[in-house]
């Protein structure tokens, strides 16, 4: 085993305290190795101002530092789980998804009030277009703006931009600290989750035997479970974050569940379509889950989506 291990970061925050905590884990279970983080800017990182849908990249957020692995510049990357593509490039895999914190999408607003306590026409920052589409659907009167940036940004621009409300992922708030100003977790029947959201990513190069054995020890099987599910839907479905797309796996008493949405642009069609599988059977149920959803009129909507109608 190297004594030196490198490990890749994006250099936000909240992926310098994922990356951090990743480290931690590993640091205690092996003392006899030490951890180096290097980080670096992905594209996502540099194109703030521009909304992700239009952007449009696979792997905006982990391209950089899969090179950096491919080319042996570190050893492992740590992601945000939603933020890595479902096919991921020659040579690289996912050595371990870790516990996954509240998957849910947080409510942040001017006063601590709820979503239904917010008035007409209320102004609600978000830039992802499954959070604006089951929103919508729940109440046309909503207005949503485009937000982008970094959380700390995101937050600033509640304030700066007058904003009734913004909408973002629980465990970022959490990890950051200002688990405080959360007003609200969105329920699941309003507001499905992105797919993989709240869990962490180790991503690694296939054949480094050792770095594959070492991320054992931050591996958490029931988190592997439900969100190879979402994955395997999300591939089905061949959704990126271009189509609302919302899904959330989970066990419970040794069964996996999915739960899944496609939605239209505007709201105005949600679809949903639950499965119930063994947990050994986590992508047969993203594959089945899909499948249903694309019968119920799934297939239609993504179709209208992509001809930009
Ligand atoms: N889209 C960016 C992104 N990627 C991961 C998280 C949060 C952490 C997580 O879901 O694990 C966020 C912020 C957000 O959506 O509010």
């Amino acid at each position: 085993m190297k004594r030196k291990i490198t490990v890749g970061s994006r250099d936000s925050a909240l992926a310098l305290w994922q990356t951090r905590w990743v480290v931690e884990q590993l640091e205690k279970q092996n003392p006899e190795v030490t951890f180096e983080i290097i980080t670096m800017k992905t594209k996502g990182d540099k194109m703030l101002d521009v909304a992700l849908a239009k952007i449009g990249d696979k792997g905006l957020f982990t391209k950089e530092l899969e090179v950096a692995m491919q080319r042996r510049e570190i050893d492992f990357a740590v992601h945000s789980l939603k933020d890595l593509p479902t096919v991921l490039p020659e040579g690289l895999t996912i050595g371990a998804v870790c516990k996954r914190d509240n998957p849910g999408d947080a409510l942040i607003s001017k006063d601590g009030r709820k979503l239904e306590e917010l008035p007409r026409g209320a102004r609600i920052g978000t830039s992802s277009l499954r959070r604006c589409a089951q929103l919508l659907n729940y109440r046309p009167d909503f207005q949503l703006e485009s937000l982008r940036g970094n959380l700390n940004t995101r937050m600033k621009k509640l304030v700066s931009e007058r904003l009734d409300a913004i909408i973002l992922a629980a465990a970022g708030i959490t990890r950051m600290g200002w688990e405080d100003m959360i007003a609200e977790i969105i329920p699941f029947d309003i507001c499905l989750p992105a797919v993989g959201q709240g869990a962490i990513a180790v991503e690694c190069r296939e054949d480094d035997q050792d770095i594959v054995e070492l991320l054992k020890g931050v591996e958490h099987p029931a988190t592997r479970a439900a969100t190879n599910a979402e994955r395997a839907l999300l591939r089905r479905l061949e959704g990126g974050c271009q189509i609302p797309i919302g899904a959330f796996g989970e066990v419970v008493k040794e069964k996996l569940t999915l739960t899944a949405i496609v939605a239209t642009l505007d709201g105005s069609q949600v679809i949903r379509a639950q499965g119930e599988a063994a947990v050994d059977q986590a992508i047969q149920l993203g594959i089945e889950v899909a499948e249903k959803l694309l019968d119920m009129g799934g297939k239609k909507i993504l179709q209208q989506v992509r001809s930009g109608e």
